[in-house]
């Protein structure tokens, strides 16, 4: 009896891809990484470092480098080619980010490749429409990290100033993954008391919410100003998106996704929470927002299909 291997592709060894394979396999959450860049010195020295690292692992890890065409079994391809670029905005890297995956779906599909796509390369709500346009794939199976990472951000910002446990904090940011995206404080609660009736009686949770926002917005530049990059926040977001799928756990997580009339979108990637399976996306989960919660969301629409019309 064969056991089935849990293989993950990842096309970009940079900052992020580099971190989302040491985070996969560190975690134990694949069996096998097949890692892929167009830079092959790099790619031959972090398989090299990544090895190295495996004996220490309570778990055997194989790391292998590949062409495209070698992703064909792999369950979950993550794309995370391209370059970050200096100007702390992310859909200045729209032209450059299209050309790259221009460079590489339609041959890791023709490949034999039936797995999932999770894209983060940026602009990523952007990129990950394109790849799903590319691919042919049912939009379920083509995912962006969006503001999975985000939602991190808030939950710790929220933590912080509340003194509750970030697990204890349900939450996330809506829309663009980018300056754009939104805080629906109508259904951020704590443990399921919205954070709004609890403002009302303790002012620890009388927040202020443009604040935080702007905190949020701006944690990706705070750790790109000191070291060029941000990695850690979404290599972790990456595992646990791939565990979830693994684990068929059902979580929902704040995802770049296909609108398809929910929000009353349609034919839009952008982040609402949905349900995280073996399927990839299972189900959106429409959340009611308030009148203002959707004016803000529907901005950050026009925002993406303004940039969108330049692709
Ligand atoms: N969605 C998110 O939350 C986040 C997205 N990003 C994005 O991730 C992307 C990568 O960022 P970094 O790793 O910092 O950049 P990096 O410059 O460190 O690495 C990019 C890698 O992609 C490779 N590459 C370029 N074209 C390729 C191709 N056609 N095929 C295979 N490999 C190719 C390069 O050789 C390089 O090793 C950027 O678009 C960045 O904006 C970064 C952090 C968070
Ligand atoms: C760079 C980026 O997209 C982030 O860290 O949010």
């Amino acid at each position: 009896m064969g056991i089935k291997v849990r293989s993950v592709g990842i096309i970009g060894v940079g900052h992020v891809g580099a971190h989302c394979a040491y985070s996969l396999a560190v975690q134990g959450i694949v069996d096998e990484l097949i890692l892929v860049d167009i830079n092959k010195e790099k790619l031959t020295s972090e398989r090299q470092d990544l090895v190295d690292s495996v004996a220490h692992f309570p778990h055997r890890v194989t790391i292998k480098t590949g062409e495209y065409k070698d992703l064909a079994n792999c369950d979950i391809v993550v794309i995370s080619a391209g370059g970050i670029t200096q100007d702390q905005n992310r859909l200045s890297e729209l032209k450059q980010s299209i050309n790259v995956v221009n460079s590489f779906v339609e041959e890791v599909v023709s490949s034999g490749f039936n797995g999932i796509f999770i894209n983060i390369t940026n602009p990523c709500d952007i990129i990950t429409g394109h790849v799903y346009k590319l691919s042919g794939f049912d939009s379920h199976r083509v995912i962006g990290t969006g503001t999975c990472l985000d939602s991190a951000r808030l939950r710790e910002v929220i933590a912080r100033e509340t003194g509750v446990d970030h697990k204890s904090i349900i939450g996330y940011t809506m829309g663009e993954h980018g300056d754009s995206q939104m805080i629906p404080w109508s259904h951020i609660s704590i443990n399921g008391k919205p954070i709004l009736e609890l403002a009302q009686h303790d002012s620890r949770f009388a927040l202020d919410h443009e604040a935080v926002l702007q905190e949020v917005v701006n944690a990706g530049w705070t750790t790109f100003k000191g070291k060029g990059a941000t990695e850690y926040g979404i290599a972790s977001a990456l595992a646990r998106l791939v565990h979830c799928i693994y684990h068929d756990e059902k979580q929902v997580i704040p995802v770049s996704t296909l609108l398809s009339g929910q929000y009353g979108q349609t034919d839009i990637y952008t982040s609402v929470p949905a349900i995280i399976g073996k399927d990839g996306v299972e189900e959106i989960i429409e959340l009611n927002l308030t009148e203002e919660e959707m004016k803000v969301f529907n901005q950050s629409c026009d925002v993406l299909r303004k940039h969108i019309e330049t692709v």
